[in-house]
C-alpha cells in the first residue's frame, strides 16, 4: 500500500478540518470586504528571482526551490508580498491607486526537518497600494483587530506591538552605519528574541558594525514610551512623528488599548522601511499572530517605479492555537436541511425528483442512496443535524403526498410532495 500520510511537513485537511478552515478563511474575508478590500492571488509557483534576496532573511534561506524540467529556476512561494509586487508591476500605469487588496494563499519553505516544524502554512494578507500616509497603516491595523474581535478574542487576550524601522535607521546612521548594511541589520536585530544577545552581536560584528553601535541600537531597542524615544532619536523624528499619529488614528477608530508601543519589533522580512507591527497573544506562550509593515521601496527593489506599500500577513496556525488554549475554538458541524428517504426501491426517481426540487429552492438535502430502514435513517438524520426528514413512502405518494418529520419540534405531517 502506498503511504497515506501528506508529505513531510504538510497537512491533510479532512472535512472536520476542512470546516474549521474554511469558517476562518471566511473570517478573513469578511473582514476584507468590510474594509473594501478586492481579492487577488497568484500561482503558488513563481520565479525564483522573486524572492532571492541576499540580506540572510530565513524565509529566504528556506526557499522551496528548485530547477523544473525546462531548467527553470523556480520556487513555491515563501510568502504572498513579493507576488503582489508583481501584479503591481504588471498592471503598471493601469492600476488605479489606491489599491487595496487581500489574498488569502498557501505559502511554502523547506526547512531541515531537524525542527520538525511545517513546511506549509496559508496566509491571509491585506495590502494597501499607494498611500503614503500611516493612514494606511492605521486602516491595515483596524482590520486585524476587527478579525481578532469576529473570532472572540479582547484586548486583554491579545495585542499589537507597533514601532517604525526609522527608529532604527536613525540609530543606526547616528553610529554611522552605511545604509546599505540597513536591510541585513534588521534581519540580525529582528532574531534577538530567539538567539542569545551575544549570537546577534556576533552575526552584526560580522556585517562590520562595531560592539559601540550595538549598545546603541540595543537601548533604543529597549525603549518603553515615545517620549524616550523622542529624547533618543529628536522629537522632530520621523519615527516619532509616525507613531504619533499612528496612535492618534487609533484613538480614533478605537482600537488605542490594543496597541503596544515596542521598538524591539524589526520584524524579520528585509524589505520593510518604515511603521512595522505584529500581533501577539498577552500570556507570551505563542509566536507572532501575525505581522506587517511599509515597504516603500519594494516595487524599486524588483526592477520597477517605488510606490508606497504596506501591508501584514496573517498565518493559520497560530491563531488556531491560540484559540484552542482559550477554548474559544468553533467546532462547525456538518449540517443538512433535509434528509430525503424513498422507503422502496420503485420510489427511488420520485425521491430523487423531491430532492432536486428541494435543491432548486436552496436547501442542502442528503438523498439517501441505498435501501435503508427507518430507524436508520432517523440515526443518519440526526448525525448530518437536518431539520426535516422527508419520508417517501408507497401509499402516500398514491395520494402525492410525503411524510415530513419535522426533527427539532418532533412533529410529524404527511403533505403534498410540492408543498415542501
Ligand atoms: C506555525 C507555522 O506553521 N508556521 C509556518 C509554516 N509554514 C510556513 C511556510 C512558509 C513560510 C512561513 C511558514 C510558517
Amino acid at each position: 500500500m502506498i503511504d497515506t500520510q501528506p508529505p513531510r511537513g504538510t497537512r491533510d485537511f479532512f472535512p472536520e478540518d476542512m470546516r474549521l478552515r474554511n469558517w476562518l478563511f471566511g473570517e478573513f474575508a469578511a473582514v476584507s470586504a468590510s474594509f473594501g478590500f478586492e481579492q487577488f492571488d497568484a500561482p503558488v509557483l513563481e520565479s525564483e528571482e522573486l524572492f532571492v534576496r541576499k540580506a540572510g532573511e530565513e524565509i529566504t534561506d528556506q526557499l522551496y526551490n528548485f530547477e523544473d524540467k525546462g531548467q527553470r529556476r523556480v520556487a513555491l512561494r515563501p510568502e504572498l508580498t513579493p507576488s503582489l509586487a508583481r501584479l503591481v508591476l504588471q498592471r503598471g500605469k493601469a492600476l488605479t491607486l489606491p489599491a487595496k487588496w487581500f489574498a488569502i494563499g498557501q505559502c511554502w519553505r523547506y526547512e531541515r526537518t531537524t525542527r520538525g516544524r511545517r513546511r506549509e502554512h496559508y496566509q491571509w494578507n491585506m495590502d494597501i497600494i499607494g498611500v503614503p500616509g500611516v493612514e494606511a497603516e492605521a486602516e491595515l491595523l483596524a482590520a486585524i483587530v476587527a478579525l481578532f474581535e469576529r473570532v472572540g478574542l479582547t484586548k486583554e487576550d491579545v495585542g499589537i506591538k507597533v514601532s517604525s524601522r526609522k527608529v532604527l535607521q536613525s540609530v543606526l546612521t547616528q553610529y554611522g552605519v552605511p545604509p546599505e548594511s540597513f536591510a541585513r541589520v534588521c534581519v540580525i536585530v529582528d532574531k534577538l528574541d530567539k538567539l542569545p544577545r551575544e549570537k546577534v552581536e556576533e552575526e552584526l560584528a560580522a556585517l562590520g558594525v562595531p560592539a559601540a553601535t550595538i549598545d546603541g541600537v540595543l537601548s533604543a531597542l529597549s525603549l518603553r514610551s515615545l517620549e524616550a524615544l523622542g529624547d533618543l532619536v529628536g522629537r522632530d523624528s520621523e519615527a516619532v512623528a509616525d507613531l504619533n499619529r499612528l496612535f492618534e488614528l487609533a484613538e480614533g477608530y478605537g482600537y488605542k488599548d490594543w496597541l503596544v508601543f515596542d521598538p524591539s519589533v524589526v520584524r524579520g522580512l528585509a524589505y520593510y522601511t518604515g511603521v512595522v507591527f505584529e500581533g501577539f497573544d498577552r500570556a507570551g506562550q505563542l509566536r507572532a499572530i501575525c505581522g506587517g509593515g511599509r515597504y516603500d521601496r519594494l516595487l524599486g527593489s524588483l526592477g520597477g517605479a517605488d510606490s508606497p506599500m504596506v501591508g501584514f500577513g496573517f498565518g493559520d496556525a497560530v491563531i488556531v492555537e491560540l484559540l484552542k488554549d482559550k477554548g474559544k475554538l468553533p467546532a462547525p458541524p456538518h449540517t443538512v436541511d433535509d434528509v430525503v428517504v424513498p422507503l422502496d426501491a420503485s420510489l427511488r426517481p420520485a425521491a430523487a425528483g423531491i430532492a432536486s426540487r428541494l435543491r432548486r429552492a436552496g436547501r442542502r438535502v442528503d438523498l439517501v442512496l441505498e435501501a435503508k430502514k427507518m430507524k436508520w435513517a432517523f440515526k443518519h438524520a440526526e448525525k448530518l443535524h437536518a431539520s426535516r426528514l422527508v419520508l417517501v413512502g408507497a401509499s402516500e405518494w398514491e395520494r402525492g403526498n410525503v411524510v415530513v418529520k419535522d426533527l427539532a419540534k418532533f412533529e410529524q405531517a404527511e403533505v403534498p410532495a410540492d408543498s415542501l
